[in-house]
């Protein structure tokens, strides 16, 4: 270990992508893995192990309790858990208003396709009336719908009001529960839990005489450890709240 190396923790390091994320550390050249934590793990380690940045991939059950440590202890923070609401934002912000040197950054996926996936929906939303996200996911996934397609739809509601777009057209009068999804912000989301799926999301807009569908495909836990590591880097001298891997991208 060097003064240079960025001390790098993990949370959740028994699960999935925690278990990936803990290699990609350990052999990124200007990191070191001081800590590996799970669920039966003392969190207090984390300053035992003198971590700057933990990365949280846990459960959204766990992830406010892992966050309140860390910032109270000027631990930074990169986050992939799902489970984001209004409420919980507010609960980190005052945590972060009281240790106002340290840097979260909260990114619903943090592959590159997914994140542009989100970026072009929200473009794309204002340029028509219907506009629908189906994700699909491996089956012993806990959430759904999926922290991006929540975040999609959000970012598709924002670029339809900016528009001025109303409610979108839908004449379903008789429906089975569910047959027309979750409704986010007026977006419906659909989600598929299928064997031998990772992580996959289709957004289908509809306007006049032509449909649009833009479509992005995790195929392997490898797609996310990139960004995981530039959050690393990134939130380090990035204090406060960051919501969104794109703000440590340059996207031109
Ligand atoms: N933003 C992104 O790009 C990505 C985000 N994710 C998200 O990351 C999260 C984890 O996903 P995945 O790896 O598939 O899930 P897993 O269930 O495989 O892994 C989660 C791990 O965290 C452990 N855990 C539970 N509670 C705690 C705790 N308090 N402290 C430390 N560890 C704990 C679990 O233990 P146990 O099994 O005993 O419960 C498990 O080993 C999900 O919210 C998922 O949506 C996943 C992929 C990419
Ligand atoms: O649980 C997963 O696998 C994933 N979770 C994140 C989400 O809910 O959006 C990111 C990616 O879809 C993989």
């Amino acid at each position: 270990m060097t003064d240079t190396q960025l001390r790098v923790a993990v949370l959740g390091a028994k699960g999935r992508i925690g278990s990936e994320a803990a290699k990609a550390v350990e052999a990124a050249e200007d990191m070191d893995l001081v800590a590996a934590l799970d669920r039966d793990d003392d969190i207090a380690e984390l300053t035992k192990a003198g971590a700057q940045v933990a990365v949280d991939l846990t459960h959204p059950d766990a992830v406010m309790g892992n966050l309140e440590f860390c910032v109270g202890n000027g631990i930074h923070a990169v986050v992939g858990t799902t489970g984001w609401t209004d409420e919980r934002f507010a609960q980190l912000r005052g945590w972060l208003d009281k240790s106002p040197q340290t840097g979260v950054l909260v990114a619903p996926n943090f592959s590159i396709g997914a994140v542009l996936t989100m970026l072009w929906s929200k473009q794309a939303a204002r340029y028509f009336e219907s506009a629908e996200v189906i994700e699909r996911h491996h089956p012993n996934k806990a959430d759904a719908p999926s922290g991006t397609a929540t975040r999609t739809a959000q970012l598709i509601a924002e670029g339809r009001n900016a528009a001025g777009l109303g409610a979108q057209p839908d004449a379903t009068s008789t429906a089975l529960d569910g047959a027309r999804g979750a409704v986010v912000d007026g977006v419906p989301v659909h989600a598929v839990r299928l064997r031998g799926a990772l992580a996959h999301q289709e957004v289908f807009f509809g306007g006049t005489g032509e449909t649009l569908t833009i479509r992005h495909d995790s195929l392997h836990h490898s797609s996310f450890m990139q960004g995981i590591l530039l959050g690393a880097r990134r939130v380090v001298s990035t204090p406060g709240l960051t919501y969104g891997l794109e703000h440590f991208l340059d996207l031109g």
